[in-house]
Order: C-alpha cells, then structure tokens, then sequence
C-alpha cells in the first residue's frame, strides 16, 4: 500500500481502482433501483453518496459489499470480476475487504458489547488471541472501554453506532461502507461517529458513505450524487489519505489454517446457539417438553411393555409349570360321568387336584336381578355363567366370602349360585343372605356365596357359577377337567392323560397345556411392542413439528442477526450450524429428560402395579438417540431458511 500524500489541489496519480463499476444495473421486479453504473473507486478515497429518496445509494452500497448482485454490468473488487465469486468465495471477500456500518445499528442484543465488536472477526476466522489483543483497544478507541461486558441490547443509540464502527473497523479492513451512519443520531453523536470515520480515513481506509446530510457531504474528499439509478455527477478523485497502519489482522486471518479456523468456528457456533437458547429461556423450555414427552413416552412405553410381558410371562409360566386341561370330544352324558373322570385324574402320579368347569350360555341363562317378566327394562348381564365344581375353585385359588363352597357339590336338589365380584355388583347383590337371589333360567335361585378374588381365574369375577348338579343334563356337556400338578409334571401328564382317561380311544380327548399359550405371549409382545413404536413415532413427530415451527419463527424474529452475521462473512454453513446445533442441544436435553421421566414413570406404575421394573439398557439409548435426532430434524428446515437469507433485502429490514 502506498503512502505517499498530496497536497490539496495537486490531481491523483493514476492507481488501480480498489472497486470498479462498469454499466452495472440493479433490477427488482417493478423497480430498476441501479442503471448503468459506471464507477471507479481508489485506494484510500473518502466518498459521499447522495441523492434523493429512492435514487439506488444504498442498493449501490450493497453491490459494491457484494452484499447484492448486479443484474446487468461488470463489478470488479481488485480487478476481479465479482461475477467469478461463488457464494464462498463472496463470503469470503466480503469479510476479508469490508467493513459494513447500517443505519440501524444491527447488533446482537444479547451478547456483550465486546463479543458484538469481535462478531466480524470470528466470522472471519481470526484466532481467539488476536480477537482479544484488539478488542480492549478499539472499543477504548470509541469510548466504549467501561461498557465491554454490557449486552449490546442496554446500549444507547450512540453508543450502538460506536459500536457498529468499531466492529467495522476492528479487522482493519481495506474499504468501510457506512450507510447513513449517523442517521438516526443526535448531533453530537453524529459528530463522533463522523470524527471517527474521518480518523479512519487518515489512516488510510477507504470510506464510502451514504448520507442524506450536506454538511457531511461537503466533507468528504468527493461526492457521488445519483438520481433515479444513475449517477448524475462526480467530483472526481480529488487527493488521497496518507495512508499508515497496515492490515495487521486482516493478513493474520488470512494465513490462519483451515483446520484452526473450521475449529474456532464451531466453538463460536455453538456458543451462539446456547447463548441463544438461555437469552430465551421459556421457547427453549418448552421446547424440551416438546422433546421429553417424546422421547419420555418412548422409553416409559418401552418399559412399560416389557415390564408387562415380563409380568405376563411369569404368570404363563407359573401356570405351565402346574397346570393342564382336557377335554372328551363328545363332552358327558351325565355329570356322573365327568365326577368318574375326575375321580380317575386324581389317582395319577403328580395330580394335586383336578376339577371341573363348564360354560353355559349367557343368553340362554339370562341372569337378572328381578324376575325376568317383571321389570322388562333391566339391563341384560353380559357376564359368564359357569357351572364348576368346588375344587375347581379350589386349585385355582379363588376366595369366597359368606358362603360355603362345597355347597357347588351339594345342593341338595336345588340350583344355588356364586357371584364373582364384579358379577355381584352388577347384579345389585352386596351381601349373600336369605332370601337373596339371582334368576336363572326364568327362576329364582339363592345366591350362597361372592368369590371376592377369582385366584388364576380372572374370568371368575364377571361370573355367576353354579354347581354341577344343579340342572339336569338335557344335551351333552361339554366339561373340561382342569389338573393342578406336582411343578413340571404338565408335559408328562398330558402324554399320560388320553390313555387313562379313555384306554379304547384316547385320541376323544383333547389335552392342552398352558405352555401352548407361549406362542401366544410372543405374539401379545409384538403388537404391544408395535402399538408403542407408533404411539412414540407420532409423539416424536408432534414434538418436531413444534419444534421445528418454534425454530422457524425464531429465524423470522432473529433476521437482523441473520443478516448482520451474513453481512460480516460468517459463512452460510455456519449460519445453517447455529440452528442446527440449537435443534441437537434442545433435542437432546428433552430426550435425555425424557429418558429419566420415562423410567420414573416405569418404576412408578410397576410399583403400583406389584410388577417388577424392567428397563431395557437401550430404552433410553433410544430416548436420547431419538431426541437428538428429531432434535436436529426439526432444525433442518429453520437452518436451510436462515442460511439461504440474502442480507442485502435482510438489512433494509
Ligand atoms: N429488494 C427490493 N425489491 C424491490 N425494490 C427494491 C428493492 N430494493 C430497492 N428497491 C427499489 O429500488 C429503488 C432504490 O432503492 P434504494 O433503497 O437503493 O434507494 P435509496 O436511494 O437508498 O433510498 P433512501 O435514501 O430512501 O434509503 C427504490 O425504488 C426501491 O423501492
């Protein structure tokens, strides 16, 4: 760079033009904002852009700060014709060459006025020493030393302006492109800002300057005045700056590594999207909610279901251990002749007891509380009417309360019933006595006990069960013997079984054993494990899409910073990171609660329930896992949004 300096009056020596405009336009759909701009600018010049309202000065500002792109014309920076830039490469000069001011003082409120000064210095890669060895310095230089730690949101106008400069200038970059920077200032802080930018200039940075003030105007070395997107008049490169104070950071940016950089910058990354997470502490909260109710509800569904089948399991398998069925294909003629088989049963080696039980039909039974003709609007009993034997009760371990089991064998002529629980309650008897009665069949009959806990036979408590002879055979019955054995005798019973009960035929009797209902069980796990798979999925997906609609709204509302960081050459795979990050911090926190609530909830209801917890180690690999993942996902759309923001249309707002 040179630094030569001529008196005033004395013309420019001929040099390269830093930025070179030839017969650029700028056209939006209904507006040619530029027409055929023609335009040099010199090293270390100092312009005034003016012209009224609506003339293209800031659509000139953001072309030549490759923050916009001609449509039409030839825009070199260096000699370079910026239509060779890719969208990188642009990034990459942007921040490298410029330095931006807006008139509305773009700052990220929640940071601090210090880390606000760096913003575009990390954008650019530079190592975290050299951001912290200029910081203290610059922000003295604008009187901003005593406000460093200060959230730039508590700043006043001037002070924000100061700030904008100061980030402008920090990376000592080659050309500062200030759009109406005192704009919304008082005078006083006008003139600083002006002092500034003058200073600036003394030391050799190029200055381009919109501004709308004559004074201002009349203060630079020369003045771009346009009207309706051209320019009208220029007065020309009048003298150039001494120029000092080289471009110490901005080469020690560029011969930083890669990796170095690519490192800094996820670290600043990822400290923006926390320090926007806990700068909106409430959305981010809800948003693990959103996150933890599904990951939460994946993992305690998956506890659940296994803790269930583990429940299911063991009561299959206590009943396989000790338990077999059979039944005469041809059912019995007489109760007489189901008594003699299980009289015969119970003689085998390994039988603690046999009974027996039989369903009658509920429609034809009819059970009601009054007599059937009586009061036609009682409601139909829709419960089982079984008739059983007292050891049938028995071996399966039901209770009785007030009454005498053994009266299911002897009734002495007369039909009697008991009433499981839930049949009771339905049938308005609270207490068996005298005179109380269910009608069967038409007919009154006494009730003489409630199985108050059915045992192993859960269908107990919605039946009323009479005993075997308490109406006569009038077709065959089709009676099934129930066996309580020795543990692990039902495989070996039921070989034994068909030739003991019938030697001539035995293949008339059916057998069966519980552990066939082991299939069963397998089956009952793959739909439970199905119905839990799709009722997390679609909890996940609510979660995402509230998530991802929150995030999108979050871009809306953060456009400034958008812009301002695009502006300052942060790349846009690092925009697209910051939300990106935010979704994973999010997801994750939510799935990780998730995970805990989840199995809080598993230990809670086992508990209630008297089962015991069954957590699978990967119940909450998934919780986190999926949180993380959905996390992300619903980031991805706000992230693309973000990244693919134009910061010139961003910028104005
Ligand atoms: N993104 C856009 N879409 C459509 N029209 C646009 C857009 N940007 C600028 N224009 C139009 O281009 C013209 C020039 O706008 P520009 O903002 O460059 O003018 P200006 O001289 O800076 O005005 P002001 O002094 O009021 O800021 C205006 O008519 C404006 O409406």
């Amino acid at each position: 760079m040179s630094s030569e300096q001529l008196r005033p009056g004395e013309a420019a020596p001929p040099s390269q033009a830093v930025l070179s405009l030839r017969g650029v336009s700028r056209e939006f759909p209904g507006a040619k904002a530029l027409t055929g701009v023609d335009l040099e600018i010199h090293e270390g010049e100092f312009v005034a852009i003016v012209g009224p309202s609506g003339s293209g000065k800031s659509t000139l500002l953001n072309v030549l700060g490759l923050l916009d792109t001609a449509t039409h014309g030839t825009y070199s920076v260096h000699g370079t014709d910026a239509a060779r830039f890719g969208e990188r490469q642009r990034t990459e000069e942007r921040a490298q060459t410029f330095g931006f001011v807006f008139q509305d003082s773009h700052v990220v409120g929640r940071d601090s006025t210090a880390r606000n000064a760096v913003l575009g210095l990390r954008a650019r890669g530079v190592s975290l020493g050299v951001q912290k060895r200029l910081v203290r310095p610059i922000l003295e230089r604008f009187g901003l030393g005593h406000r460093a730690g200060t959230p730039a949101s508590l700043l006043s106008g001037g002070e924000r302006q100061r700030l904008a400069i100061a980030r402008a200038v920090i990376g000592s970059p080659e050309v500062v492109l200030a759009d109406e920077p005192t704009g919304s200032l008082d005078t006083a802080n006008g003139e600083t800002v002006l002092r500034h930018l003058r200073e600036l200039h003394r030391n050799g940075t190029t200055v381009i300057l919109v501004t709308h003030d004559p004074a201002i105007a009349a203060s630079a070395d020369r003045v771009v005045t346009m009207r309706d997107g051209a320019v009208v008049s220029d007065t020309g490169t009048a003298r150039l700056a001494e120029r000092q104070n080289g471009h110490a950071a901005g080469k020690d940016a560029r011969g930083e590594r890669l990796v170095r950089r690519r490192r800094d910058e996820l670290v600043d990354v990822v400290a923006d999207s926390l320090s926007a997470l806990t700068v909106r502490p409430a959305k981010a909260l809800l948003l693990v909610l959103a996150f933890l109710l599904g990951s939460g509800g994946l993992v305690a569904a998956i506890g659940l279901s296994e803790s269930a089948a583990v429940k299911v399991s063991s009561r299959i398998d206590a009943a396989a251990s000790d338990e077999v069925r059979a039944n005469r294909e041809a059912g019995y003629g007489s109760w007489g002749e189901a008594a003699a088989d299980v009289s015969r049963v119970k003689s085998l080696v390994g039988v603690r007891g046999a009974g027996v039980v039989a369903d009658l039909s509920s429609s034809v039974v009819n059970p009601s509380t009054f007599r059937p003709e009586s009061f036609l609007g009682q409601p139909a009993f829709n419960g089982a009417v079984r008739i059983a034997d007292s050891e049938y009760l028995r071996i399966q371990g039901a209770k009785v309360t007030h009454g005498d089991v053994a009266l299911l064998d002897h009734s002495f002529g007369s039909p009697i019933a008991l009433l499981g629980a839930d049949a009771a309650r339905r049938l308005g008897v609270a207490k068996p006595g005298p005179g109380v009665v269910v009608w069967l069949y038409g007919e009154p009959v006494p009730v003489v006990g409630v199985i108050e806990d059915p045992g192993r036979d859960p269908v107990l408590s919605g039946s009323v069960v009479v005993g075997v002879g308490s109406y006569p055979v009038m077709d065959r019955i089709a009676a099934t013997l129930v066996l309580r054995t020795a543990p692990g005798m039902p495989a070996a019973l039921a070989d034994a079984l068909p030739k003991a009960l019938s030697p001539a035929q035995p293949s008339d009797v059916k057998v069966q054993t519980v552990a066939d209902l082991r299939e069963l069980k397998h089956g009952v796990n793959d739909d439970l494990g199905r119905l839990v798979a799709i009722v997390s999925i679609v909890l996940l997906a609510i979660a995402c899409l509230s998530a991802g609609t929150t995030m999108y709204l979050g871009v809306l509302g953060r456009t400034g910073e958008i812009a301002l960081r695009r502006a300052l050459g942060m790349r846009r795979a690092a925009i697209a990171g910051m939300f990106l990050v935010e979704g994973a911090v999010v997801g994750l926190v939510g799935g990780a609660a998730g995970g805990a609530v989840g199995m809080i909830a598993v230990l809670a209801y086992a508990q209630s329930e008297g089962w015991a917890p069954v957590i699978p180690w990967y119940a909450a690999v998934w919780g986190i896992a999926l949180g993380l993942g959905s996390g992300v996902a619903s980031a991805v759309h706000p992230a693309v949004v973000a990244s693919r923001a134009n910061p010139a249309q961003l910028i104005r707002g």
